[in-house]
């Protein structure tokens, strides 16, 4: 089922959680809704379940006006960060539960209901704590069956709030992946709320990135990532540098030393700009090297096959670390220790104009 989102605008007495939001989810996509605590998320996603009314605007389920439609009819499935089960009811029971209080006319019978349960718990690989109560189970499972019992309806659409929030970092990571195949078998579209970003970026096929109660970019993660389209998603996904410039003849300069002579961006030739440079797009090279910004090693940090290295720029510029990725390798032969001068160049950078001074180098 799809959902077309129409100019839905939001107040809580005067704050305004959403401003005139509009955008459409596919059908059978898992799509993350991201973005910075309090940017409207949730609202959002009470809104499309009808569990919160909008002040304007209209939500097509499958085309259908869906703001006269009840929460049942919405055939829409929940899973929040607290769903708590129903605490009396083994795991087996609370998965039938939505299939037993469905109208008579529409209630599968007693065989059915064994089977499609049964199945489920399968899907879920919990068949063996079938009998089990919900105090008997990890958090982990907990989440899995709750997400069963929203899945035993059939719902066209699946709504989940932090379903993994409360759980610990490992088990968090394990979820999502699984929250993956079992979309990847069942596609029923979905929508998922989360403030993390490695979460959104692994799960989703594609990324709502909210602020203030604005969409700033609806894209595939790797287009989120790669290809952000507001200063707001460059600065909220991964990490990145922030050098205040002058652009001069297709180069950035930098208190008069160039960084890069490949920047993108909108920005007019000498005039202040601000260049974001994730670590990965940044370079070291020796001292003696004609080009780039004389900078100090400050720290080195193993990871993996990139070393993260912590520079400062010498010539007053910098007010905070930069941070730059340099393979292995390199660290060896450029014999970077703490307190070794290197010149720092980029490979690229995308160019603002000046919105805000924090964190600019
Ligand atoms: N019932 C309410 N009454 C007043 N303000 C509310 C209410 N519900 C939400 N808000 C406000 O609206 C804004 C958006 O809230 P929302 O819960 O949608 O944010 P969120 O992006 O889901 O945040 P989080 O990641 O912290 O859950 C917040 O500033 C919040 O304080």
């Amino acid at each position: 089922m799809s959902i077309q989102v129409e100019h839905i605008e939001k107040r809580f007495n005067q704050f305004a959680a959403l401003h005139d939001i509009n955008i459409t989810f596919p059908t059978g996509e898992l799509v993350a809704l991201l973005g910075p605590s309090g940017c409207g998320k949730t609202t959002l996603l009470r809104i499309i379940a009808g569990l919160e009314q909008a002040d304007s605007g209209r939500i097509l389920l499958n085309g259908t006006d869906a703001s006269e439609m009840h929460v049942r009819e919405r055939n829409v499935g929940f899973v929040f960060q607290h769903y708590a089960l129903f605490r009396h009811m083994t795991v087996f029971e609370n998965v039938a539960f939505g299939l037993r209080v469905k109208p008579r006319k529409t209630r599968p019978n007693e065989n059915e209901i064994q089977k499609k349960v049964k199945s489920l718990l399968d899907l879920i690989q919990l068949g063996h704590v079938a009998d089990r109560y919900p105090t008997q189970l990890s958090g982990g499972q907990r989440q899995r069956v709750a997400l069963a019992r929203a899945l035993a309806v059939e719902p066209q659409v699946l709504l989940l709030d932090e379903p993994f929030g409360a759980l610990d970092a490992q088990v968090r990571k394990e979820l999502r992946r699984w929250l993956r195949r079992l979309h990847d078998e069942l596609h029923v579209t979905s929508l998922f709320v989360t403030h993390d970003q490695e979460e959104a970026l692994e799960v989703a096929d594609r990324v709502v990135l909210m602020n203030a109660g604005r969409i700033e970019q609806f894209a595939t993660p790797q287009e989120v990532y790669e290809k952000p389209a507001t200063e707001f998603v460059h600065r909220f996904l991964g990490t990145v540098n922030l050098f205040h410039g002058q652009l001069h003849s297709g180069q950035l300069d930098i208190s008069g030393s160039t960084l890069t002579n490949n920047v993108s961006g909108q920005t007019a030739a000498d005039v202040n700009s601000i260049a974001y440079v994730r670590p990965h797009e940044l370079d070291l090279l020796p001292a003696a090297a004609a080009q780039g910004i004389p900078a100090t090693v400050v720290r080195i940090l193993p990871f993996g096959a990139a070393y993260r290295v912590e520079v400062t720029a010498n010539n007053g510029v910098a007010r905070t670390l930069i941070e730059v990725d340099v393979p292995r390798e390199r660290v060896i032969m450029l014999e970077l220790l703490p307190g070794k001068s290197v010149r720092l160049v980029a490979r690229q950078a995308q160019l603002y104009q000046p919105e805000t001074k924090d964190n600019v180098a």
